[in-house]
């Protein structure tokens, strides 16, 4: 991958995103400062994994705005039950599907794009593992060959969701190398994450969500106790059949 990269924003203007009527990210404006490492928390429900596929661009915002700075290239990390792995396909087509953006799905595959992902799976140390089925993973190798779908995508703004979730130390501890790498390259850098430790150790920036933005900024003013009230209180305030803007008081 190159090491070039160019710098590249998310601006988000007033984006409110809903499942039908249900409210999901409510009003939340900022911005993901090009080259930036933002971890994304808040409790189960918050809205995170929707703000992700807003970002992305796989959520048609109800409100508001995403613009992307430039001809920046996004790329997203699904979590890992996102993937079938009921479904008869080796782990080499898997991160070939990383390309389809670029080359499309149906096109012959060039040797260049194959050794691509052969190397991409090599880096996430799954090197040998081309024709093995994805059933056959753990759940640590599956999360391993996720980063390496991602990593054919070389994007300049990478979404990450729950990338550490349900994976050993030593895996962590692998993947962990790669988010940092991607950040050292210059790449905007994204991720949702629940366990508080390690975003306090590794990621500068945060964003606190509870559907309604509750802080955004460096990590330790966003984690404050009394933020994190805040965001308990907030999620509690939302009754799951609310409808957009009608929170409990
Ligand atoms: N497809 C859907 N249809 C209807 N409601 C949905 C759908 N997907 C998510 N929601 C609702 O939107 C809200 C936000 O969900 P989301 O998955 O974005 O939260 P999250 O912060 O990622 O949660 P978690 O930490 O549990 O993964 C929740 O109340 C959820 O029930």
């Amino acid at each position: 991958m190159s090491a070039r990269r160019k710098p590249a924003a998310l601006r988000l203007e007033n984006l409110t995103l809903t499942h039908g009527r249900h409210p999901a990210v409510h009003h939340l404006s900022g911005c993901f400062a090009p080259g930036s490492l933002t971890a994304i928390v808040g409790p189960n429900g918050a809205g995170k994994t929707t703000l992700l596929r807003g970002l992305a661009g796989l959520h048609r915002p109800e409100g508001g705005r995403v613009s992307l700075q430039g001809e920046a290239r996004i790329a997203l990390l699904p979590q890992m039950a996102s993937l079938d792995r009921a479904f008869p396909i080796a782990c080499l087509d898997v991160v070939m599907q990383g390309l389809w953006a670029r080359s499309g799905a149906f096109r012959e595959i060039r040797a260049e794009d194959r050794a691509r992902a052969v190397q991409a799976l090599a880096a996430v140390g799954l090197g040998g593992f081309e024709r093995r089925p994805v059933g056959s993973l753990s759940a640590g190798q599956t999360q391993r060959l996720l980063f390496a779908r991602l990593l054919v995508q070389d994007a300049d703004i990478l979404l990450l969701d729950e990338p550490f979730n349900a994976v050993d130390a030593k895996t962590s501890a692998d993947l962990l190398r790669l988010v940092r790498d991607w950040h050292g390259e210059g790449r905007t850098v994204v991720a949702v994450l629940h366990d508080l430790d390690l975003v306090a150790r590794e990621f500068p920036e945060t964003l606190l969500l509870a559907r309604d933005p509750i802080a955004w900024g460096p990590t330790a003013e966003a984690l404050s106790a009394a933020n994190r009230l805040k965001a308990r209180m907030m999620a509690e305030a939302w009754a799951d059949e609310a409808g957009r803007c009608q929170r409990a008081a």
